[in-house]
């Protein structure tokens, strides 16, 4: 299938692009009113994300509406610990919980590292109609969390601010999170390997937690898995990596195969360059200057633009767009882009 739109992939891949590409993190959910109107049909997120033929729907709804120039696959991170056998659930206006977590080595050995076509089916089923209802309109984006993000859910059981279960694990049974990380690990290069057979062209890491870390911690307990996953993918796609609040990691992503590094709207652009050698950089509009006026809109991701001048580069915010974002102002942010020569 011949993309008719490959700007993302191109400028994923290192190349020169007439324009710069662009797409939202999270843009498949709460800002669309169409995807409000299919979720209150169902009994929740999970029967969302476990319907590839509903999943699927929704990766395409932000091509329609918003006219992005990348589909991001409509799924969660914490599908991975659900297959390996520690299930989730979404709770309404809360988020995440796990009702069972880890905390002990018989917790972790306990753990399965699943088939991807058997404990993430739904998503490869998903990816594979959505494919081919693109019809090769726009690149897709397979996903999944960095191992510490991961094992931040598994172990501390739902979000938190300060992760201290987590983190506590980390000091405490330093040998325990290894190996719960190298089961996840495991199981997250066979599904991203998975997901571009299903028909990814490009694979994203979200290590969403990464700044909680202090930089040495961050190196052994995270940065070192996700070179593994660089290393497995690189070979099959791009491989974008997301830490937020990171930004001392950027020359230890500089040094992985991964093709792209994502930016969080604390990052500066032109700093990042520097260490990133050729990388192609991904980011970072500030999620909250989407609150402003369109004219303020339009001026904030002017700006955003002229930081990333010099090198190849990828539009998106700094981090998910916020459920509460009007989609007019989210249309101002691409169409800005697209009309944008820098
Ligand atoms: C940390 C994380 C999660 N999930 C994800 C991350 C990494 C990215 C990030 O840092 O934001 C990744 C994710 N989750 C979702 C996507 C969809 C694809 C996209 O459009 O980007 C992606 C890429 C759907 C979702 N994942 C979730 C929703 C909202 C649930 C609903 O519709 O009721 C959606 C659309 C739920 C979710 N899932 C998660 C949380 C903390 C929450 C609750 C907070 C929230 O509501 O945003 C875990």
């Amino acid at each position: 299938m011949m993309l008719k739109n490959d700007l993302f992939l191109r400028a994923a891949r290192g190349e020169a692009t007439e324009r710069t590409p662009v797409w939202l993190m999270r843009q498949a959910g709460r800002i669309l009113p169409e995807y409000r109107a299919l979720r209150a049909r169902l009994s929740g997120f999970k029967e969302l994300v476990e319907t590839p033929e509903l999943a699927a729907e929704v990766t395409i709804q932000p091509i329609d509406a918003l006219d992005v120039d990348a589909a991001i696959i409509f799924s969660d991170i914490l599908v991975v610990p659900d297959a390996m056998g520690l299930p989730y659930e979404m709770v309404e206006a809360r988020g995440p919980l796990f009702p069972e977590v880890i905390k002990s080595a018989a917790d972790v050995d306990k753990l399965r590292i699943p088939e991807p076509e058997e404990g993430l089916g739904y998503v490869l089923e998903a990816l594979r109609i959505t494919k081919k209802a693109l019809n090769g309109r726009v690149p897709l984006i397979g996903f999944a969390g960095a191992p510490f993000t991961i094992l931040a859910y598994m172990v501390e059981g739902h979000g938190s601010k300060t992760f201290s279960k987590a983190r506590a694990m980390l000091y405490r049974e330093p040998a325990l999170a290894h190996r719960l990380l190298e089961k996840i690990t495991l199981t997250t290069i066979a599904y991203l390997q998975a997901q571009v057979t299903a028909g990814a062209q490009v694979v994203q890491v979200f290590d969403s937690w990464a700044g909680i870390l202090p930089p040495a911690q961050y190196t052994e307990f995270s940065a070192r898995y996700i070179a593994r996953i660089c290393e497995a993918l690189a070979p099959l796609v791009p491989v974008t990596v997301f830490a937020k609040g990171a930004w001392w990691a950027v020359p230890e992503f500089a040094a992985m195969p991964c093709r792209t590094i994502g930016l969080d709207w604390n990052q500066d652009a032109a700093q990042v360059r520097a260490q990133a050698g050729d990388k192609t950089l991904q980011g970072n509009l500030d999620p909250c200057a989407l609150y402003g006026t369109p004219e303020q809109v339009k001026t904030a991701t002017e700006a955003m633009l002229r930081q990333f001048a010099g090198g190849p580069h990828i539009a998106n915010l700094g981090h998910g767009v916020y459920p509460d974002t009007n989609p007019d102002n989210v249309r101002v942010f691409v169409e800005t882009v697209k009309a944008w020569r820098g």
